[in-house]
């Protein structure tokens, strides 16, 4: 089932991945255009967050071809990978944080582990605000509600300067107002000429998205990827 268009950002083709058991899914074709926002979405366990994950080399695919950048993700090294990883930012469902950590030194990390203090410095402050949080930059992460922890985790994704946004269940545990604050965002990043991939069960979020932003919709259901039609 191929669902690809012209060039990507991030080309699936033919892949299929699995855990060791059976095939996840099989011979599944993707494009993520440069500057297009797409939703995945799907029964639970049907395997998006895989799919995410090759999409974000953090698999490698069982067999088909994965191109991130152009590059084919098996003919690189882990320096390849981690070079184009630096292009992507990713919010993971669990959205995780060293609760140790201040706030805004969680959301810098992506940029102080890479040394690159000065540029922290100089961003922090204007995505805090972006995303609503600048009062809060002290707060450890067990004191931020669920919905200050996505926003906290999206500016961390995107604190890097990313050309790709993939997002994993962005709005998992977050009611409908806070849910559509995160699609703002997100609908503004994809405005800054960012793609954007987003895997949800939320089809009210879908829906309340493409009234904001052109968006494809695909539907990941027994191993197949479809395009989801007007039946949202
Ligand atoms: N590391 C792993 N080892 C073995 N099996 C795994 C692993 N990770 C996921 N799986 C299995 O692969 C299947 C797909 O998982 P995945 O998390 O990709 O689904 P999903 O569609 O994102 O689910 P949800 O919507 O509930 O988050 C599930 O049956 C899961 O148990």
């Amino acid at each position: 089932m191929s669902v690809a268009g012209g060039p990507g950002v991030i080309e699936l083709e033919d892949v299929s991945y699995s855990y060791g058991g059976g095939e996840l899914f099989s011979n599944l074709s993707l494009t993520l255009a440069p500057g297009s926002f797409q939703f995945l979405t799907g029964p639970s366990g049907v395997g998006k967050t895989t799919l995410l994950k090759l999409c974000y080399g953090d698999l490698i695919a069982t067999s088909g071809r994965v191109k991130l950048f152009g590059t084919d993700a098996r003919k690189v090294d882990r320096d390849g990978i981690a070079l184009a990883r630096r292009r992507i930012g990713v919010v993971h469902q669990d959205c995780q944080f060293l609760d140790h950590l201040p706030l805004a030194e969680n959301i810098a990390l992506p940029l102080t582990v890479a040394g690159r203090q000065a540029e922290a410095e100089q961003n922090l402050g204007e995505l805090l605000t972006w995303v609503g949080l600048s009062h809060q930059v002290d707060q450890l992460p067990p004191q931020l509600s669920g919905g200050e922890r996505q926003r906290a985790a999206l500016a961390r994704a995107v604190i890097v300067s990313p050309d790709v946004i993939i997002a994993d269940e962005p709005t998992g545990n977050i009611d409908w107002e806070m849910s559509q604050r995160l699609l703002r965002l997100l609908v503004e990043l994809n405005r800054m000429g960012k793609a954007v991939l987003v895997a949800t069960h939320d089809l009210n979020l879908i829906r309340a998205a493409k009234a904001q932003v052109q968006s494809r919709v695909l539907r990941l259901k027994g191993g197949r990827l479809q395009a989801a039609g007007a039946d949202l």
